[in-house]
């Protein structure tokens, strides 16, 4: 007789969640064993939750500070050090001590732990800098904004963004304008590169982009990253692919292309505005990644006609890497950075029937909806129609 094989990680995450609402449906009543529950999952959480969702659960400073002395400090000597006053510090230390972020070794003593030195990493610190400068504001404002509208869906400006910047501009003008907060952003987005995966990693690029890609023209362009901003996403799959045939492009904003610090000389920069007509035509791939996710449906086709404009038919294809919402039970994530999207640009993540509404709207169609499931980005390889 062999051995009852273990059962999997699946299975008893499975049994693990019935069990966790079995014990919920006996407690529901007594506050006491409720509240022991609750503390229960959320140390679980604590353990196994990635930096990454940290960082979006807990938008909050941290002190830069206590994590480059390396050593406990206590809050007198961060007061000298950082001008703060004591009494605050020690107020604020406490959420960041009970959520483990940083450890509280003597009264009012602390010292970093592994998750605060990751927090203070530069494109973290853009990050929330990023979050509490603008996203923070245009969410906090949201209710009060929907309100004055009679709770009209945000489909285009004036948007909660613009109500709560007292500006008439779209996020990404409004940003070229404050060099600062773009510098954050972009850190930001470079930031998010530890913990995304390269969409040729988890899609085939060879049979997507690839295979049949020109060879016989030293001037044909393999991939153009639109809105690319600082370069990561081209510069990663030109590491990849080193022998590909064809040149790499990245296009953003003239500011963007301007404050690049470093990106493999491989790559072309050239500085375009997606709503202008699209320079390079009969290119292989025209790559976005984030980006339509930005804008309102208007907006979208506008720029989607200026790639199928310069697109070769039977031959370039349009590479969207987004969410691609499932029609129900949309995990919290995605459905949560929809509702951001409204706050910040009065963008939107989409379903699949509303991908193939946009791509209509520009002439374009889909050849296939790559995806891996609900809970991770999908690729959409789209052509001529
Ligand atoms: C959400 S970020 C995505 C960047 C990159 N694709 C990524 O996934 O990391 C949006 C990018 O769109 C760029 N952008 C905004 N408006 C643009 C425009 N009119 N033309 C070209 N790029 C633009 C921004 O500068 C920014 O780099």
């Amino acid at each position: 007789m062999g051995s009852v094989p273990a059962p999997t990680a699946e299975a008893r995450i499975a049994s693990l969640a019935q069990e966790i609402d079995a014990i919920y449906k006996e407690v529901a009543n007594d506050e006491r064993s409720r509240k022991e529950l609750f503390n229960v999952i959320q140390g679980a959480m604590g353990k196994v939750e990635t930096p990454m969702d940290t960082i979006w659960r807990m938008i909050i400073g941290v002190l830069t500070d206590l994590v480059a002395a390396g050593k406990a400090k206590t809050a007198k000597q961060l007061a000298e050090s950082t001008g703060a006053s004591e009494t605050l510090i020690v107020r604020m230390m406490r959420p960041l001590t009970a959520l483990g972020i940083f450890r509280e070794v003597g009264v009012s003593t602390y010292e970093s732990a592994p998750i605060s030195q990751l927090l203070t990493a530069p494109p973290l610190i853009g990050g929330y800098q990023f979050m509490f400068d603008l996203a923070t504001r245009s969410l906090a404002n949201m209710p009060r904004f929907l309100e004055k509208t009679g709770f009209q869906h945000v489909d285009g400006p004036p948007g909660p963004f613009q109500d709560s910047n007292a500006t008439d501009d779209l996020m990404f003008p409004y940003l070229m304008k404050h060099p600062a907060m773009m510098t954050n952003f972009n850190a930001f987005m470079a930031g998010s590169l530890e913990t995304r995966e390269d969409w040729f990693r988890k899609f085939d690029a060879q049979s997507i982009v690839l295979d049949g890609a020109r060879a016989d023209d030293p001037d044909a362009v393999l991939l153009i990253d639109i809105a690319g901003g600082e370069g990561h996403d081209v510069q990663a799959f030109g590491r990849a692919f080193p022998d590909a045939p064809g040149k790499l492009v990245l296009q953003d904003l003239p500011p963007v292309i301007a404050n690049i610090k470093q990106l493999d000389a491989k790559v072309v920069r050239q500085p375009h505005d997606m709503f202008d007509e699209q320079p390079f035509k009969g290119a292989r791939a025209y790559y976005m990644r984030n980006i339509f996710h930005d804008w309102p449906n208007d907006r979208c086709v506008d720029i989607m006609k200026r790639i199928a404009a310069a697109m070769a038919p039977g031959y370039s294809k349009l590479l969207i890497f987004e969410w691609v919402l499932v029609p129900r039970d949309v995990p919290l994530y995605p459905a949560l950075l929809d509702v951001n999207m409204m706050a910040l640009l009065n963008g939107r993540e989409r379903t699949e029937d509303e991908w193939r509404a946009l791509l209509a709207a520009a002439g374009l169609k889909a050849i296939k909806f790559h995806t891996h499931g609900p809970a991770e980005e999908g690729l959409i390889e789209a052509e001529l129609a």
